[in-house]
């Protein structure tokens, strides 16, 4: 039984960053994939307070719209010293009256870090939340985690968003200081990424 009709599937995300990791993920797989910016769909408000609510609102809207399976992708760094902040609203900490600026975003969580003489090492994860949804309304969640520390100041210029001042357990360099082969080994998004592929995936490859 094939999967998806026409093996098409819409990536509901219009972070770059992710739709290349995503896509470089998915390569194996033989789908065709076509993103949510490509078919000219806005971003849905992600009013949820869980990464699994919002990814299942960016997944729903872009399944509705469309008619085909619709895969999102929530995200975020989690730091336990600031309980868990920035987490779900990772990317509302980098916005700006000028859009999202990361930079000030990573400043602003290792000030907050400094307040509180937060002790070394500032151990934090990113968490990684895929909702698979169909047009018919159901849908799968799987989730990723990878635990690390932060280390500032900001180092390299691979990857996106938070990757400059996040060093995963047993590496020295930045996430945004390693080859993105390497980031897909261990990252959050591609934990959920295997837990996806034993699901709706299994045996494709
Ligand atoms: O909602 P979509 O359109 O998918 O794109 P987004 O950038 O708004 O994504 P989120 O709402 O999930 O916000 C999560 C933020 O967490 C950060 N983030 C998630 N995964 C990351 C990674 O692998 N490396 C660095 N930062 C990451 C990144 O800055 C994201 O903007
Ligand atoms: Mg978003």
């Amino acid at each position: 039984m094939r999967l998806f009709d026409g093996d098409k599937l819409v990536l509901a995300s219009h972070n770059a960053g992710k739709l290349r990791e995503i896509g470089a993920l998915l390569a194996p797989f033989g789908v065709e994939v076509i993103s949510a910016g490509d078919l000219g769909f806005d971003e849905p408000e992600e009013t949820e307070d869980t990464f699994a609510g919002n990814a299942r609102i960016k997944a729903h809207y872009a399944a509705q719209k469309s008619g085909l399976p619709a895969l999102s992708d929530d995200s975020g760094i989690m730091v336990d010293a600031l309980d868990g902040a920035p987490g779900v609203y990772t990317a509302d900490w980098a916005e700006t009256a000028n859009g999202r600026d990361f930079p000030m975003a990573m400043e602003k969580v290792w000030n907050l870090l400094d307040a509180k003489n937060a002790p070394s090492p500032r151990v934090a994860r990113f968490c990684c939340t895929f909702c698979l949804a169909w047009p018919d309304g159901h849908d799968e969640v799987f989730e990723g985690t990878v635990e690390g520390h932060l280390e500032w100041p900001m180092r390299g210029d691979l990857g996106f968003g938070f990757d400059p001042i996040f060093v995963p357990n047993g590496e020295t360099q930045t996430f945004a200081e390693m080859d993105p082969s390497k980031k897909h080994a261990m990252s959050h998004r591609s934990d959920a990424f295997s837990k996806f592929v034993k699901g709706p995936f299994s045996g494709r490859a």
